[in-house]
Order: structure tokens, then sequence, then C-alpha cells
């Protein structure tokens, strides 16, 4: 294969591209429509476009097919047909560490800055350590499992069994590599799910107790509400999203891991709710709310080259008027727990500011998450209790 055939099929699908849909979706879509690429074609061309959008903006003013080249040396350990062209000083170099590359890189293209790959850093929540968090980017993070309490042992087994590579990081938490096909080779486990490692530590901040009712108010398709029926399978459950399509798949989801006793609602957070929510009182509301997701970029690194800084004001408005609108139906003395998967502090510690101002709430604690220093998101939650 020829490096021109490799770069039309990439500068084609670029072009096309517009940093609307998530880049897989979008990937899937183009291969089905394009029949003639091949499956060598196919991944070679994602490889390219993944590593590309990892850059972020950094050496914007030099030629493509040289970013190309510098981000797929940065990003791959072994060598392409691309950076044998472009870079061929160091296509031996490729199986150096991260830290090496990037100072080769920096020597040999001085204008090379980090802070032009992640270019919101000034927008970071504190204690984010800029210098380890944007080469994260450059790393693909890993596929994390969680199993339900006791069953880690007959999941692990499996997978040795599957000679599937994993690391057990806890009693409930497996780690793999990204793109493993789980679906198949764990058919017959209905006790895990597919939960990135932040996401479930978020669960420390939950404390359900027996007979509570909790309110998982932006549920989507459940991950946070399964998490908080693996701590304390005897709550009382409502879930309720703007979208009823997500609270379809939770149904899915839900039925598979044997959750049957729920309520649902479809509610848009932004209006009104008091004609479906007046008798309603809860001992938890979890809100996971919608956000840049910032903190997951390492999965959709396209977004370092297409995420606009006015959503982020967008998205902190839209979670201050939600919280404000659920918290009423918290009873006195219990926890509102606050998620995001952002790094930024204008959806983080500015919006529980705003909430501590304004609201009858006080904050227990509150915590940025950095997955980013284990292959993981990054995400931030807070503990407030209703006064
Ligand atoms: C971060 S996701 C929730 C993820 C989910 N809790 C989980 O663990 O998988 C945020 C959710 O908020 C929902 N959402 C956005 N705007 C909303 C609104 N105005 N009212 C209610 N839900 C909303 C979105 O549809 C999305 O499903």
């Amino acid at each position: 294969m020829r490096v021109e055939h490799q770069l039309r099929a990439f500068e084609q699908i670029f072009k096309s591209y517009d940093g609307v849909l998530p880049l897989h979706r979008f990937l899937f879509a183009y291969f089905k429509r394009n029949k003639q690429m091949g499956s060598s074609d196919r991944r070679w061309a994602s490889r390219y476009l993944y590593n590309f959008f990892r850059l972020g903006k950094a050496l914007i003013k030099e030629e493509y097919t040289l970013r190309l080249a510098v981000a797929d040396f940065l990003c791959s350990h072994t060598s392409s047909l691309v950076i044998d062209t472009y870079l061929p000083g160091l296509k031996d170099q490729v199986v150096l560490s991260l830290p090496e590359k990037l100072a080769l890189i920096k020597q040999q293209y001085p204008s090379f800055e980090l802070d032009d790959v992640f270019s919101f850093h000034h927008k970071l929540s504190a204690g984010i350590d800029q210098q380890d968090f944007v080469p994260s980017f450059f790393i693909q993070p890993d596929l994390f499992i969680r199993v339900d309490t006791g069953y880690i042992e007959k999941v692990a087994a499996t997978l040795r069994l599957e000679e599937i590579d994993f690391e057990k990081i806890s009693e409930t938490t497996l780690a793999l590599p990204n793109g493993t096909k789980l679906d198949s080779v764990l058919a017959a486990h209905k006790q895990y799910q597919v939960q990135d490692l932040s996401s479930q530590q978020t669960g420390s901040f939950f404390k359900p107790q027996a007979w509570d009712k909790w309110w998982d108010c932006c549920a989507a398709s459940g991950g946070k509400s399964l998490l908080l029926y693996d701590l304390e399978p005897k709550v009382e459950l409502l879930v309720s999203d703007v979208r009823e399509s997500s609270l379809h798949n939770l149904d899915e989801r839900f039925q598979q891991a044997g959750l049957k006793k729920y309520q649902k609602k479809v509610l848009d957070l932004l209006q009104n709710n008091e004609q479906d929510l007046h008798h309603y009182e809860f001992d938890g509301i979890l809100l996971d709310a919608p956000c840049s997701g910032s903190g997951t970029w390492g999965r959709t690194p396209e977004m370092l080259y297409y995420f606009e800084d006015h959503k982020i004001s967008y998205f902190s408005g839209l979670q201050k008027k939600i919280a404000a609108n659920v918290v009423k139906y918290l009873k006195e003395g219990k926890p509102l727990i606050y998620i995001t998967c952002s790094v930024f502090k204008e959806e983080n510690e500015d919006v529980v500011a705003f909430l501590l101002e304004n609201l009858p709430l006080k904050l227990e604690k509150m915590q940025v998450i950095k997955g980013y220093a284990a292959k993981a998101d990054t995400m931030f939650v807070a503990r407030l209790i209703k006064q």
C-alpha cells in the first residue's frame, strides 16, 4: 500500500467530517457507505484520524502531512507509512516512551507546544495538573468494567480462558484494552457493566440506605443508577431523562441486570415539572449533569479540534437551572450528588459555589477524580446536603 493511497483516504474522510457526530459514529456510517474500502484501509484511516485529532491544534501552521506524522509518532508504538515518509529520522524512535518522544518533537519542531493540544488549560478545575493531564490525550484510555460484588473471580476466569488481557483494579473493577469485544466473550455473564473507572468511583459519594427513595434525574441509560443499586439493592428508584430513547436503553440494561422495580419518567428539567412531581420527596438525588464532556475527550479526541469555548458557559447555565429545579424535591438533611465528566472549573467548582449561594445546600465534600492518571476519564463529584 502506498502512502499516497492512505493519505487520500484520510483527506477524503477529514474533509467530509465536521465534528457534529462523534467520530466513531461518523466512521461507522462512512465505511458502510464506502464499501470499496477494505479492512486494512479502514484500520489505517481510523488510526490516522484518531491520532490526528489527538494533536489538537498543535503545530497548526505546518502542513497537515507533517502534523499527521507527528501525531501518529506520538500516539503509536509501531511505525507507519506516514511516519516513514514525513519523519524518516524518527521512525526508529517510535517505540520510546511518550515523554521521550515529546522531547524529540520539541527539539525538532520548537514551535510545538502542549498548550496548543488542549487550548482550554486556563479553565481547568483546581488540582488538575496540566503537565500530566495534557499528555494523557496521546494515550487511548482503557475499557473498564464494573462487576457486581462477589462475581469478579468468575468474570476473570472467563477472560483468562478466552486469553483476553485484563488488569484487576479492585474487587469490583477490571481494566481491559480499548476495543475488547466483551459482548461475545462475556455473553454468559449478566453481572457486569461497562463503566469508566472514575464513573465507578463517584459511587463512594452516594451512601444510600435501605428503603431510601432516590431520583436519578439525568439517568440516560442508567449507568449511575445501576451503581447505586449495586451499593444498596433496597433503594426505591425514580429515573428520568429528557430523552425517551435513552430511557429505552435503560429499560434493556435494567432488565439484563435483574432490576425490575423502578419508576420512570420523561422529564425536561428546564421546565416546571410540578404536575408530575408534586407528591415526591427524595432521600437522595443523583444529578449527573449534561456537560462539555471534556473529562472524556481522551475517548473522543475530535473534541480537542472542534469544541468551542462558548459552550462551557452554555453548559454551566444548564447545570445551575437543572440543579435549582430538582433540589426542591429533596428532603432536608439528604444529599444532592452533583456529577460532571468535565475538567472545567466553570462546570464544577463554580456551579457548586452558585448552588451554595442560591439554594438551601451545604457542601459536605467535593472532588476531581483524576482519571487521566489511570487511563480513565476525569470527573467531578460533589455531595451537597439540603438544609
Ligand atoms: C451525563 S449524561 C447522564 C449519564 C448517566 N447518568 C450515566 O451514568 O450513564 C446527562 C443526561 O442529561 C440529560 N439531559 C440533558 N438536558 C436535560 C434536561 N433539560 N432535562 C433532563 N435531562 C436532561 C441528557 O439527555 C443526558 O442523558
